[in-house]
Order: structure tokens, then sequence, then C-alpha cells
């Protein structure tokens, strides 16, 4: 754990699967040369100046062999002199590692193969690998998260489209008048959980009872699943250390779990004016100490996954940390992306198939590979990624895939249905102050400033991403009267509001902001995900239907007529100078047609899909998943992801995808004892 890293050797080796410690001193140095992670590999480097990079003494279990760098830009040699080395001496045994290449891989075959290192992947692949005598491997498309420092840095996570994202871009949306939109997913170890926002919310206590009553499954209760919330979060210290009580509630939190969870490490100049305008205005704009309780209406200092020490708490940093990816029976492998499952016959599905192998390819035009898994194929590619393999394995509505000329295997009509996001629109003020963030995103010599802070102690405004607080309210009872109460209950927001003090993303050239996200989070819109190619790799057809529900559009107008609400406490005067873009055209009193246009140009995903695979009851005759997160009619093959949710959370979907994740663990475990 004392080890530096050593970024100027580590660039000579680009292209190796390996980073590197310095350990010691000297000219060289003392060099511990671990693969991402195998510490166990100790390797001395001599010599001096270019010759310490030519030859590399390696020593493992007793026994030492030297690797020659032939060609020194590429390091190449280096890494083939570890394999051939280290093979021989693992006897067999599956040595945990990040492999980059198929034909590395020590195993060609794995108690559990988990497609996708994401959020609910890591969790999976840590907690299956607690047992020595389970072996996992994870095929991930995406690279590593190692040393991607925009991944790192909290303050980066609004700039989304990145090479560390899937890109997608939904279907022309109606409710969108007429244009499609950018749907983002990490494409990396971590998944979405190494490029999201960070902020953590559960949700409340009637979304996870609302899931027991639909699976039938009381395990999936508010109650029941707190364990699984225990075993998840980590609470920390803020990056500041300043004095947090009274700013969240201790007896909700969890300080011995896996993924960090903290208070703003950073203040805002806008904090006091955040409160001191819910203590003016009081009615819904009241103060919430604990928004994760389980009753999260009201105005509560954010809590996001973000450490100690001011970085990112993905999935990939967490759970797979270097303690965990060096246990010997967890292997991942990335830039592996999956295809499609393969069937064999099975006896005792309804279907007659299982399906344990798992076809994918490492380059999109190479060759088709396969993996085989002994015990089960888990899905963890994401609300996108697993239903996609899915319809592309034959397993689906077996007339719409018939259509299209893929050979039907399971009928699951509800595979890629129920797809649901969260609409946003982020709502953009100009203000009077140059306490905003916007100027460390324009002015390159700031921003090396506080990178420098950053990288030094940990701390400063890139520890947190611009905002710290967040707002959840009801909608109107006249809305849930008229359309239906797509909520899960009366303690359940429909609305949420985000504070940022700047703008949302890479700001304009000029001017100071205050940006208000508003979003419905209980949606009655749904959507779906269908496939119109044979080609496993075409993207997928991705269709939220967002706005398409007279609830949603009704629901937006009415966070936006409470942002002016809220925006009308004395606090503000003189802070707001006008509104920015699209916005400067509506006001408190717009009437509904002109919102409904502004948000229709302007609404977009929040990030949060989930449900393309919901769980239903073991009876139920829709749905794809059991309670248990088997597929049904199938054996072999589980779903660990978010989209097995039955109904989006009232709240951002991170929080929730790790608890499944735990929980699923848990009864993967249960059933292989
Ligand atoms: C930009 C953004 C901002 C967000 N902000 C927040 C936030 O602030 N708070 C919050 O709570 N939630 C947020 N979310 C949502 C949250 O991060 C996700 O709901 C959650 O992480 C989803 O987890 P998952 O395990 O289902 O999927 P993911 O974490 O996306 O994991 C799926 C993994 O599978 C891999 N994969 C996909 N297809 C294949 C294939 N064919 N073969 C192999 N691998 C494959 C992917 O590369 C990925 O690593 C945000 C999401 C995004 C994208």
């Amino acid at each position: 754990a004392s080890f530096h890293r050593n970024p100027s050797l580590e660039k000579r080796f680009d292209n190796a699967p390996f980073t590197f410690y310095n350990v010691g001193t000297g000219t060289c140095g003392k060099t511990n040369v671990a693969s991402d992670f195998v510490v166990a590999l100790n390797v001395a480097q001599y010599g001096s100046g270019q010759d310490c990079f030519r030859t590399i003494n390696i020593s493992y279990g007793g026994k030492s062999t030297q690797a020659q760098i032939v060609d020194e830009e590429l390091g190449l040699d280096l890494s083939i002199g570890l394999f051939e080395f280290f093979a021989p001496l693992s006897d067999g045994l599956l040595i945990g590692i990040l492999y980059n290449n198929f034909s590395d891989l020590p195993s060609r075959a794995y108690d559990f193969v988990i497609i996708g290192g994401g959020t609910a992947g890591s969790v999976v692949a840590n907690r299956l690998t607690e047992n020595p005598e389970s072996s996992v491997l994870i095929i991930e498309a995406g690279g590593t998260n190692i040393d991607a420092f925009q991944l790192d840095v909290p303050f980066f996570a609004s700039i989304f489209k990145s090479q560390y994202d899937w890109n997608f871009t939904t279907t022309v949306q109606q409710g969108l008048n007429n244009h499609s939109t950018f749907l983002p997913r990490g494409f990396v170890l971590g998944g979405s959980s190494s490029v999201n926002g960070m902020v953590y919310t559960r949700g409340s206590a009637d979304d996870y009872d609302r899931w027991a009553t639909v699976t039938k499954d009381d395990g999936w209760s508010w109650d029941n699943l707190q364990p699984f919330i225990a075993k998840n979060e980590k609470w920390e210290l803020p990056a500041d250390r300043h004095n947090t009580t009274g700013q969240f509630n201790p007896s909700v939190h969890s300080l011995t779990g896996v993924n960090a969870v903290s208070l703003s490490g950073f203040s805002e100049s806008i904090d006091p004016m955040i409160f001191e305008a819910v203590d003016e205005l009081g009615g819904i704009f009241n103060f919430n100490q604990d928004y994760n309780s389980g009753n999260p209406l009201g105005f509560g200092w954010l809590q996001l996954t973000i450490s100690t020490e001011g970085r990112r708490s993905s999935s990939a940093t967490s759970y797979l940390a270097p303690k965990y990816i060096e246990r010997k029976n967890l292997d991942v492998l990335l830039h592996a992306r999956a295809s499609r499952v393969l069937p064999s016959v099975s006896k005792s599905s309804l279907s007659g198939y299982a399906f344990r192998t798992v076809e994918f390819a490492q380059d999109l035009d190479g060759p088709l590979l396969q993996v085989n898994a002994l015990k089960e194929v888990i899905l963890s590619a994401g609300v996108i990624g697993s239903p996609h393999i899915l319809l592309n394995s034959g397993i689906g509505d077996s007339d719409e895939l018939s259509e299209i000329g893929i050979k039907s295997l399971v009928n699951l009509p509800s595979v890629g249905k129920n797809l649901t996001d969260q609409p946003a629109v982020t709502n953009v003020f100009l203000v009077n102050s140059n306490k905003t963030t916007d100027d460390l995103l324009r002015n390159a010599t700031l921003l090396n400033k506080v990178y420098t802070e950053f990288n030094k102690t940990g701390m400063g405004p890139l520890v947190v991403t611009g905002g710290n607080q967040i707002s959840f309210f009801r909608a109107s009872e006249s809305l849930t009267h008229k359309f239906g109460d797509p909520s899960s209950g009366r303690n359940s927001p429909h609305l949420e509001m985000l504070p940022a003090n700047g703008f949302y993303g890479i700001p304009p050239p000029a001017g100071h902001f205050l940006t208000l996200e508003t979003t419905v989070v209980s949606p009655a819109s749904r959507g779906s995900l269908t496939i119109n190619s044979t080609n496993p790799f075409a993207n997928p057809l991705i269709d939220p239907g967002y706005l398409t529900s007279p609830f949603d559009i009704a629901a937006m107008r009415e966070v936006i007529r409470i942002t002016f609400q809220y925006l009308s406490a004395p606090i503000w005067d003189g802070y707001l100078l006008s509104q920015f873009g699209d916005f400067a055209n509506i006001t408190a009193t717009s009437p509904d047609n002109v919102l409904d246009e502004y948000i229709r140009n302007n609404a977009g995903s929040s990030g949060h899909p989930v449900g393309t695979a919901a769980m239903s009851a073991k009876d139920a005759d829709y749905g794809v998943v059991d309670p248990d997160l088997r597929v049904k009619r199938v054996e072999g093959l589980r779903m660990i992801d978010s989209s097995v949710f039955p109904f989006v959370t009232s709240a951002h979907t991170q929080a929730p995808t790790y608890v499944i994740a735990e929980r699923a663990a848990a009864l993967v475990q249960a059933a292989w004892v």
C-alpha cells in the first residue's frame, strides 16, 4: 500500500499490462513490478541509466528469473517474460489479474463468468471470490480505470462524453419535440459508477417495499435490505474534515461497507444561501437532516460516493481495489465485449436450455471467442448491455426476434420493455458573483493551481461536483388525482431539484451561473430497448419514451415553477441577474404551452435508465427475472444490475444498484453452498 507509482517507467511500457511502482531509492530504485495489482510478483530492477530498463529480476515464491526488454519502447518482451515465468509457477491456480488479452487468460472455464465489470458486476465478483473455492472471471468491454484522472477527480464528473462512455443516442423522441438525445453509460471498469455524478441517494422506503410487493419477495423490502445497504456503504469524513454535526443522521449510515460515501468536502459560496432560503420560505422547503433515512422529502446536504481523500469511490476503486483484485480466484478480462450467451441442453429448465457459455470478441472485426461457466453466467452489462445480449441470444419476444431473423430460443416478451428513465432539465441563471465554479473550467492557470492542490492535499474545489445540496418534492394532489400517482407511496418524491454553483458542463466564455437541475424522479412514461440487426455489435434501438405520459410533462412544469418559488426567497435578491439560454423566456407565470415547449426542447436523460429486464414474482406471466434474479425459463443465467428494477427508485440509481448487487451476491452464494 505504500508503493509509489512510477509514471515515467509506466510510460515506457505503455502497452504492457503492468503497473510499475518504486519501492526504494537509488539511481534506478528498486522497483516492484506488478501486473495491475498482483503484488505477489516482486520484481527487482537493477543496473543504472538505460540499463535499468533492459533487464528485470523477477522473484516469486522463492524462485527468480529475468525478463529481457528487447524493445524498450514497447516493453512487450517484459510482459511475455512475466507470463512465461509466472504460468508454470502458478501450478494451475488462477491468479487475480487484469488481463488485456484472452490468450493470456490462465483458464477457459470459471465457476462464474460475469459479463460487465460495472457497478453491480464488481460487487458480485468481490463477494463471490470471498470464498476461495469459487473462481470468477469478469468480462468487461471497456478498459481500466487506473490512471484516468478525469474519473478520479470528482469535479470532472460533469464532462460526460468521453472515451469512457458508450456514447449511446436514443431514437427520435416524440416527447422531446422529435429530437434524439445523448444517453450516457460507463465504458470502463466500474461501469457507470466510474463516470457518474457520485450523488448517493437510496430513494424512499416505499420504493423498496413496492419491489417486495410486486415480486412477492419480502427480501426486497426496505427493512430487509438494511444489512445490504450497510455492506455497501462505508461512511467517511468529508475531504475537508469539517464538523458535520447536524448535516446527516449517523444512525442511518454504515461505517463498515466497501464503497466510500461522504458529505461534501468543499464549501461552495452558495451553501449558506441555499438553507437561508429554506428557512425563509418553509412549507415544502423544509430541511431534511438525512434524505437517506427512507423519507427523502425536503432539502438536505448532499451525500456523495467520494472518499476522505477527495477521490471518486467507484465500484472499480472499492470492490475491485488491489486487495481484492489480487485474489487468486478472480480474473478480469478487459476490452472483451460479449455478443451472446450460448445454449446447451437442460433437462430441468422450462425452455429446455441452459446458458453457460459466453461468446465475445476483443476486436469487433476479429474472431468470436468463448469462455464457460461451470455454475452460472451472470449478466451485469447494465440496463442497455444486458437486455441487448439476451436479445442477441434469442431470448426475448419470439415474434419480434423472428422478424429480424434471429432464432428465438426462449420466448420472454418482457426483455427490453419497461425502460424507465428520469427526464431532466437544467435551468440556468446568470448571477452577480464571481465565486462560482465557472472560471475553473475556462482558466487553465486557475485549474492547474487547484489540480496541484488536489494532488497534494486531496482538498479544494475539485473534491466536489459543484453542488452540495439536493431537494425532493411531491407533485401536487391535483396532478396525482388527475393522472394517477406513479410514485411508490406518500413519502416518495416525484420531483427533484439539484442546485449547482455554476454552469453544468463546460461554461460559455463569459458569465457566472447558478444551475437548478429539475428532474421527474417518479415518471409514468415507459420506453423500450429493441434490436434491428443480427449483428450483435450493432447498437440497439434505445427509446426511453421521455415525456410521453401526460403526468411527466405536467410534473416537470410543476418542479420548474417550484424553482421560481424557491428563488423568490429574499436571500436571492440581488444575486440573480437574469436567466440564460432558452430559459430566458420562461417566467414563474409562463403558461403551460410555453413551459412545455421549453421542456420538450431542453429535457434529456438524467443518466438513470433502469428496468429493461424487470424482476417479477415467480408465478408472474411477465417480467424477465424471478426475485432471485434468475432469468426465467432457463438455467445457468442470472441478471444482476440496474436492468432488473421493476420500478425506478425515486432518486438517483447507483445506491439501489449496489444494494441489488449485494443481496443478489448473497442469493448466488446461498444457491451454491
Ligand atoms: C453520466 C452518468 C451520471 C450518473 N449520475 C449518477 C449519480 O450522480 N448518482 C447515482 O446514484 N446514479 C448516477 N448515475 C446512474 C448510475 O451510475 C447507474 O444507474 C448505475 O451505475 C448502473 O449500474 P449497472 O451495474 O447497472 O451498470 P454499469 O455500471 O453501467 O455497468 C455495466 C458494465 O457492463 C459493461 N458492458 C456493457 N455491455 C457489455 C458487453 N456486451 N460485454 C462486456 N461488458 C459490457 C459496461 O462497459 C459497464 O462496465 C449516473 C449514470 C451516468 C452514466
